[in-house]
């Protein structure tokens, strides 16, 4: 097994490892009365969206990247006994399940193999398959269950792995996750990261707690690694200022990044992630959404505390930049003196279209090289007009959970992009 330390130097350089998550079991939970507190639009025909994915997969291999699946590697962290307590420990909650059931759903759980836990914990388990499983004592949570309502749910946003764990530089952020449809994600990522036999024996610096962060949200699709020591984030209707915050000062008090250019969206479902109206594809251009517009932003850095000691009680200085200088303050922290802006001419219905279906959230895979879903065709051609390699993936079925190619990826092994690039 690889294990060479995790680090991404950039949104843009090559992409050399990647987590990503084939979608399963989870997606057969979705019914039109569930998909929406499940976050999907749409239910999904599950197996052409595996073809799906598995063409996303081979794209990435083709490219050159490790591609890591998320189920496996959470299979083989729950080998590890400290993992799969932590993990039975997260999954089963009184207050969720009631005292009666927890005990129950626990015992259950822990009987299971490596390979039926991952599949309850992503998947999630109904009443009827608990008691095709085991006899529970009289619980009023179950008693109110129909036969067939979810005991556990499932976490089918598991799809987006981009979200709820993030590498930045030499370092992750576990995510505390805002809605709740995604909370338990984090769980997943915690076992892999501190147990898992590729991550365990690394050493990476931890830019958040997760589960214990609480309002401090923060989501990977609103984290964009500019390269060398910048980071944009965006402040959406995932991502909070608390969590911004939190976010600057663990990445300033060990050096690994020293600009934090916070970008405030508005908070609405089209604009949930920063990623989804703006991405980066190479060293000095963004993907835009036109009806985006400028969006008012700080720069965050530490302050100068020589002669101060103990880094960890680092000060922040924060200049504000109203709307009209926002591309002006990003390229700035980038050392550029200006960026390029891609913005597809097309009307706006076509644009909001466009966007909708993840036009703008590309994954670039080397600078100039980008994945992006076939049904995008105006951003796409634009793209490769632009002087853009555009490798288009199916996105029929896989865009309904409102992600795309870069919302589906975790990249955990990036190179960085060389000053004199940018
Ligand atoms: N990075 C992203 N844009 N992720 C998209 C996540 C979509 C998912 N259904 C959600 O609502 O959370």
């Amino acid at each position: 097994m690889q294990s060479i330390a995790p680090y991404v130097g950039s949104e843009v350089g090559r992409l050399r490892q990647v987590i990503v998550h084939r979608p399963g079991v989870e997606l057969l939970r979705l019914t039109p009365e569930t998909m929406d507190d499940l976050l999907f639009d749409d239910l999904i025909w599950v197996r052409r969206a595996q073809e799906e994915h598995d063409e996303f997969c081979a794209v990435l291999a083709g490219a050159g990247a490790e591609v890591l699946q998320l189920t496996d590697l959470l299979r083989e962290s729950l080998a590890v006994p400290p993992a799969r307590a932590f993990v039975l420990d997260h999954a089963f909650d009184e207050r969720i399940h009631g005292p009666a059931a927890t005990p129950v759903l626990r015992a259950t759980a822990e009987a299971m193999d490596d390979a039926a836990l991952t599949e309850l914990l992503i998947g999630g388990l109904t009443k009827r398959e608990l008691l095709e499983l085991t006899d529970v004592p009289s619980s009023v949570v179950l008693h109110a269950l129909g036969a067939d309502d979810l005991v556990v749910a499932p976490l089918p946003n598991h799809l987006f792995t981009r979200d709820a764990s993030c590498w930045v530089y030499d370092g992750v952020a576990v995510n505390s996750m805002r809605m709740p449809a995604r909370t338990r994600e984090s769980v997943t990522y915690e076992a892999i990261y501190r147990w898992h036999p590729r991550f365990a024996g690394s050493e990476f610096h931890r830019w958040s707690d997760g589960l214990a962060d609480g309002q401090a949200t923060v989501e990977g699709g609103d984290v964009l690694v500019l390269g060398d020591g910048a980071v944009l984030v965006g402040m959406s209707e995932r991502t909070t200022p608390q969590g911004v915050e939190r976010l600057a000062k663990r990445l300033f008090a060990t050096g690994s990044a020293d600009r934090v250019v916070a970008l405030a969206l508005p908070s609405a479902r089209i604009f949930m992630h920063l990623d989804t109206v703006m991405t980066m594809v190479d060293e000095r251009s963004f993907i835009k959404y036109a009806d985006l517009g400028m969006l008012p932003s700080y720069t965050i850095t530490p302050r100068d505390r020589s002669g101060h000691d103990g880094r960890d009680e680092i000060e922040l200085d924060i200049a504000d930049h109203p709307p009209e200088q926002m591309h002006a303050a990003l390229a700035d922290a980038m050392g550029l003196d200006g960026l390029r802006i891609l913005t597809a001419e097309q009307d706006v219905h076509s644009a909001a279209r466009e966007q909708w279906d993840d036009g703008c959230n590309a994954l670039a895979i080397a600078p100039g090289v980008v994945v992006t879903y076939d049904r995008t065709t105006t951003s796409n051609t634009y793209l490769r007009d632009s002087g853009f390699e555009v490798l288009e993936v199916p996105g029929a079925e896989l865009g309904r959970g409102r992600g795309g190619p870069r919302c589906m990826s975790c990249p955990t092994l990036r190179e960085g992009v060389r000053p004199s690039e940018i």
